[in-house]
């Protein structure tokens, strides 16, 4: 992949000699999200500076480099650390400024969205478009704020939603390649090619709720999410706020081709909630098992495999800088 170029006064990498503190606002940016789009970023950047930001501009060279770089930002005293991407690299950014914040115990920066993955659930959930990156800046430049509290997946941070069964199977499959020309079509492909073989094991799912109550559920798809959208746009836990401070859980118990079919359809039409055969609970902690090491997914990246233990730490609160009117939460101006 070509290295892009923008103007050399932002465009500093990790290495470089520029730090945070002589900018209000770092975008880290990953440049292979949404397949390399260069692009939009460099569209992103000169609204910033139009607006009269200055961006520092530091560039991933690999996966998990944006936690360490969101934390050194934090600590060089950046006010506004940007996510330049898709969820994967938001939730690496995110981790990073939560770090930076158990270290210091200060509330560092707030975090912000340049959406250009492939899929942006937690952008779209806040009402900002992908692909669209002069709006994106002007939401930066505006600095409404809400609260966004991540979930932890085995520890680690996720922004929108994680789950288990044939999506997470998918996941796995998907042929990078393909997603980088064709987007989220390579999704349908590689689920069209795992179904044939797929046997929809069972997931169990314990649940301690917000009332230290326990439930044990079993299903052949288990969601655990922050956001109400997944896979895109697609509702699929209305209500759901990634301000909450429990995790939302989506339990489809059905296996076989049929009520997938049946499930997709729900997803499609805004249904599958309330769908027969669908269990939807708020939980503080959910263990999951199954009889094999199935594959997880987190904000669309392999997250290892089960048994995985998902939870909402009410300390990991984060500053998310949105647009002016977004759905839920009223925003503060900062
Ligand atoms: N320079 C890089 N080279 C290769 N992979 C990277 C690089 N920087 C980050 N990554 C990894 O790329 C993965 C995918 O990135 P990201 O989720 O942002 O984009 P996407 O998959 O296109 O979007 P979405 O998650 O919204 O579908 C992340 O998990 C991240 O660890």
């Amino acid at each position: 992949m070509s290295t892009p170029h923008f103007d050399p006064e932002i465009n500093n990498s990790f290495h470089g000699s520029s730090m945070a503190r002589r900018s209000a606002l770092v975008v880290i940016a990953n440049p292979t999200a949404g397949g390399g789009s260069a692009r939009q970023l460099a569209r992103a950047l000169a609204a910033l500076r139009a607006l009269g930001c200055a961006p520092a501009l530091w560039h991933t060279e690999g996966p998990g480099d944006a936690i360490p770089l969101a934390a050194r930002a934090a600590r060089e005293g950046a006010g506004v650390v940007v996510a330049a991407g898709g969820d994967g690299t938001v939730a690496e950014v995110a981790a990073g400024l939560l770090d930076a914040r158990r270290a210091t115990g200060a509330p560092g920066p707030a975090l912000g969205l340049l959406p250009s993955g492939t899929v942006n659930v937690l952008a779209r959930d806040i009402g900002l478009p992908p692909r669209a990156p002069e709006a994106a800046a002007r939401v930066l430049h505006a600095g409404h704020r809400r609260v966004l509290r991540p979930g932890r997946l085995n520890g680690r941070p996720f922004v929108a939603v994680a789950s288990v069964g044939i999506d997470s199977q998918v996941v796995r499959r998907i042929n990078g390649a393909l997603k980088k020309h064709t987007g989220v079509l390579a999704y349908l492909w590689a689920l069209v090619r795992e179904m044939p073989a797929y046997t929809f094991p069972s997931i169990t799912v314990e649940m301690e709720g917000l009332a230290d109550e326990r439930e044990t559920l079993v299903g052949s798809l288990v969601v655990v999410a922050r956001s109400r959208l997944y896979g895109g746009p697609l509702t699929a836990l209305p209500g759901a706020d990634v301000g909450d401070d429990c995790l939302h859980v989506l339990v489809l118990r059905r296996g076989g081709r049929p009520a997938l079919a049946r499930y997709g359809l729900g997803l499609l039409t805004g249904r599958l909630a309330g769908m027969e055969g669908v269990e939807r609970r708020a939980a503080r902690r959910v263990t999951l098992h199954a009889a094999d090491p199935l594959p997880l997914q987190a904000d669309g990246d392999l997250a290892g495999t089960l048994p995985a233990v998902a939870h909402v730490d009410t300390g990991d609160t984060l500053d998310l800088i949105v647009p002016a009117s977004p759905r839920g939460q009223h925003p503060h101006p900062s």
